[in-house]
């Protein structure tokens, strides 16, 4: 483990909130399919969307349509396949798609090469694959191989590294990019970032947070270019509620206050 980070203080500002997904919100499982946000998380994200006028948004590896599907019915604004697609707070989309025969074409061979090895699995996304090796760890090196070959035969392409995982993506699009977007339009504008991620993919996230003197937070021990660090998923869901209580009793006070002088002035 590198240099000892501290837990983030406790938040008492305008701020934005980003939060990757797996490995971040949800603990990692040992496939995609099998994760599940709880009930209460659930709450407390719709709660801090509401304490902070809607800047709230995830930025995952995952596509759009897998995301809302978790939060349902809650439909965020989004960042998926590290940021080669995004949606706005108005729901506006913004894609950065692959032509199909290149689709087609990439699909065919990775099909070719690893569709029967034992433990290895394709997932494919609307601009993007993602070859899985966390049931077949002694065929990484071949699985990453493949991946190679894939993005030497594509100048728009490139590969983003993860947890048993080497993903094939559109070059140029990465969680800091979608970081600024997302800062440069309300509600976003204005607030000051905290960015929350686990893996390697998060790191740009966390240097595009930096630059605004944000709070970049990594879930997890390895090394990071983040500035505070929390243990683990369950430490998050925490934080998460902590922030939730304490913005609540924010504006409570606010309120009363307000309740308070109006009555003063009417003696
Ligand atoms: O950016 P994220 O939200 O963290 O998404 C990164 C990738 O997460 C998923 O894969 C990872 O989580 C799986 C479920 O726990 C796990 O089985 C797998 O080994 C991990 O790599 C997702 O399947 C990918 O599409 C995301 O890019």
């Amino acid at each position: 483990m590198e240099a000892a980070l501290n837990k983030p203080p406790l938040l008492t500002g305008q701020y934005a909130f980003f939060f990757d997904f797996d490995g971040t919100l949800v603990k990692l499982k040992p496939h995609p399919s099998q994760v599940t946000l709880p009930d209460n998380v659930q709450h407390h994200l719709r709660k801090l969307a509401d304490l902070s006028q809607g800047a709230l948004a995830l930025i995952s590896g995952r596509s759009i349509n897998e995301l809302d599907k978790f939060t349902q019915p809650e439909h965020y604004p989004v960042a998926g396949v590290h940021g080669a697609e995004r949606r706005d707070i108005n729901g506006q989309q913004f894609i950065l798609s692959l032509p199909t025969n290149q689709m087609n074409a990439i699909r065919q061979q990775l099909q070719s090469w690893l569709a029967d090895i034992d433990g290895v699995q394709i997932e494919e996304k609307p601009m993007a694959f993602a070859l899985h090796y966390r049931h077949a760890p002694d065929r990484e090196s071949w699985v990453h191989d493949c991946a190679e070959a894939i993005v030497a035969q594509y100048a728009d392409l490139t590969l983003q590294q993860g947890k048993c995982v080497v993903e094939i993506k559109p070059g140029g699009v990465n969680k800091g990019e979608a970081v600024h977007q997302f800062m440069a339009e309300p509600p976003f504008s204005g607030r000051i970032p905290v960015f929350l991620g686990d893996d390697l993919t998060d790191e740009a996230g966390f240097d595009a947070v930096n630059q605004y003197h944000g709070v970049s937070i990594k879930v997890g021990q390895e090394a990071t270019c983040a500035r505070w660090r929390l243990e683990d998923v369950p430490a998050v869901w925490a934080w998460l509620s902590g922030q939730v209580a304490y913005f609540e009793q924010q504006r409570a006070i606010t309120s009363r206050r307000a309740d308070y002088e109006s009555f003063s002035r009417s003696l």
